[in-house]
């Protein structure tokens, strides 16, 4: 009880800072409501004890019978109407404060660097802050303001009650702290709720988008998986109707035991004015206002003690909140784009997975020069793309170096000056020059620039046949885009990196999509394609690698063999065999 008589405080000043730095106006706006509305309650009491004096006691009454009920009809629509402003006020703020905290979810993921994004604890709690960021941040605000309004209405009320026989507030005050403490318990059930569902909860979100996502569309359909997927998601739907029904059979309860104790005092404070009115210390019209301010205190009390546990309810929800936000790395300045003068040199490089036993780069040893094509191969799983992305920037060494002409290189400067192209690049569902022109930032997409790299990767011919040239929106996620094929789709992505001009590109199996007469014309021409720029290619089709300057070959997260194609056929080593195995094959 003690440790929520001083969290209470904390969490409200808490919350009332959040939804304030939200949108100070729309705050101070609803305040106003909130105040009137208390004096419009304090209005319907006086009114109300005019209209007793008017009918009770004719002969010593302020005023006649017909204004005080003119009064009382005026006050109460008053109160009425404020009702409806405040709604449409707190829909406002909550918006705004829903805004704010989507805006620091979404700069912590964006601070995050690869490693946090990917381990399963940063993707956890983003799936718990990003489920509650839609409903909390409402919560939270109309709790706050209810708490306000409740407040006022409580001293306005007490203030009236006081006059006419102390000892009515304390009677309603007292059916406030069962309330309180029930609030608590409530919302540790709900919490502890949310988090065991969590991980169901995405499992089904996943099935959810499996099923009903075009790039998943067509496979399904092939295999005939919709039925058994269908049945997958009906049994997570179960598990959580099971959970549900229990957490809402709790919740029923606590709500439940509430009621009855304000419905209790609540009693027990109208008793207490007909005792004063049978003992004579208070008149008939006194005995009148105080049941209208018993039962608007009672409203206002209820208000206010069903914010407080809204607040609570909400509590761990924030506290996770600022913990995510708190998780991320602070913010960095961005990276310096630099040439590449000698070489880009990883020495003895080695980088484990979180929760993996082995290391995917184990002491490895690699350099490109400026203007270099170096060629990545190896079999599935031997560590090509995780040694790409360190190089790229997006995942630092563990131990060993990585030295830009010479010096050692910071992550952020590494990436500001590479490009990277993965494997599994990402179609946009944006025009073509958002998704040409996306890799670079700082440079005005003009159609020039647009129109010049799509020309080298061999997009124009598409560009010719949509409607809108470079303005057409690609992909048909959004309903209104046209359309590429998965060859198509790769050399936008070639146009991508070629239009972000640095020193240093990656580019991870950049034919896979490609028919044979478009791989060889890349391959062939890669060079020129590149325009002096170095590249590190990762390819399992060696007949585009053997061009390379060297060749690095990688088996089980190390590099067992370096050298120009023939150097590596004259060693009759693992290249040899891996190439001479895919070469039988074209024969
Ligand atoms: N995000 C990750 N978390 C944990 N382990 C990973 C992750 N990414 C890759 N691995 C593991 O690291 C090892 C190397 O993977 P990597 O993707 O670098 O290989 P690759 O040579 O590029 O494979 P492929 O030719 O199939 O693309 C594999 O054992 C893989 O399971």
């Amino acid at each position: 009880m003690v440790r929520a008589a001083t969290a209470t405080p904390r969490l409200i000043a808490a919350a009332a800072r959040e939804v304030a730095r939200a949108d100070r106006l729309g705050t101070v706006v609803a305040a106003v409501y909130q105040i009137l509305g208390a004096v419009a309650a304090l209005g319907v009491v006086a009114a109300g004890k005019l209209v007793f004096d008017a009918l009770l006691e004719p002969e010593q009454a302020a005023v006649g019978l017909t204004p005080a009920l003119l009064a009382l009809a005026f006050m109460t629509a008053l109160t009425g109407s404020i009702n409806p402003l405040q709604t449409q006020q707190h829909r406002l703020l909550g918006e705004r404060v829903s805004q704010r905290v989507w805006d620091r979810v979404l700069d912590t993921t964006a601070r995050a660097d690869l490693v946090t994004y990917e381990s399963t604890g940063f993707a956890t709690a983003l799936e718990r802050v990003q489920q509650n960021a839609l409903t909390r941040p409402f919560m939270v605000t109309a709790s706050l303001l209810g708490l306000t309004g409740g407040l006022l209405g409580v001293a306005t009320m007490s203030a009236v009650l006081i006059g006419v026989e102390p000892l009515l507030v304390p009677i309603l005050l007292a059916a406030g702290i069962p309330a309180v403490l029930l609030s608590r318990w409530a919302s540790r059930t709900e919490f502890a709720f949310a988090h065991r569902l969590t991980a169901l909860f995405r499992r089904r979100q996943y099935l959810r988008q499996l099923l009903t996502q075009r790039p998943y569309a067509a496979e399904l359909r092939a295999f005939g998986s919709t039925g058994p997927l269908r049945d997958r998601h009906g049994t997570l739907n179960s598990q959580v109707t099971t959970a549900l029904r229990g957490q809402v059979r709790r919740r029923q309860l606590i709500a439940a035991l509430t009621t009855v104790g304000v419905a209790l005092a609540l009693t027990a404070a109208l008793l207490a004015i007909v005792e004063l009115v049978r003992r004579g210390r208070i008149g008939l019209p006194e005995a009148g206002a105080a049941a209208i301010a018993v039962r608007l205190l009672s409203g206002q009390l209820n208000t206010m003690f069903t914010s407080i546990g809204g607040l609570l309810e909400s509590a761990p929800f924030l506290a996770d909140l600022e913990r995510f936000v708190a998780s991320g790395p602070p913010a960095a300045p961005g990276g310096r784009k630099r040439q590449l003068t000698e070489r880009l040199v990883l020495h003895d490089v080695s980088f484990r997975y979180p929760e993996q036993e082995r290391p995917a780069v184990d002491a490895v040893d690699i350099e490109i020069g400026a203007g270099e094509v170096v060629a990545l191969v190896g079999e599935n799983g031997s560590g090509k793309t995780t040694l790409a992305k360190i190089v790229a920037g997006l995942y630092d060494p563990q131990s060993g170096s990585r030295r830009w002409d010479g010096a050692v290189a910071a992550a952020p400067d590494v990436r500001a000056s590479v490009t990277v192209i993965f494997q599994d690049f990402v179609r946009y569902q944006l025009t073509l020059r958002d998704n040409i022109a996306i890799s670079d930032a700082s440079r005005q997409p003009t159609d020039e620039a647009v129109l010049d790299v799509a020309r080298r990767a061999g997009v124009l011919g598409a560009v010719d046949d949509l409607r809108d040239g470079v303005d057409t929106m690609l992909g048909r996620d959004l309903d209104e885009g046209a359309d590429l094929s998965g060859g198509q789709w790769q050399r936008v992505a070639l146009a991508r990196a070629l239009y972000r001009d640095t020193a240093l590109v990656v580019l991870d199996e950049p034919a896979a999509a490609l028919d044979p007469r478009a791989e060889h014309e890349l391959f062939a021409d890669v060079r020129a394609l590149l325009n002096g720029r170095s590249a590190l290619l990762i390819s399992h089709r060696f007949s585009n690698t053997r061009l390379a300057d060297r060749i690095y070959v990688m088996d089980a997260g190390r590099v067992v063999e370096c050298g120009t194609h023939d150097e590596l056929m004259a060693r009759a080593g693992h290249y040899a065999e891996l190439y001479t195995l895919q070469s039988a094959a074209y024969r």
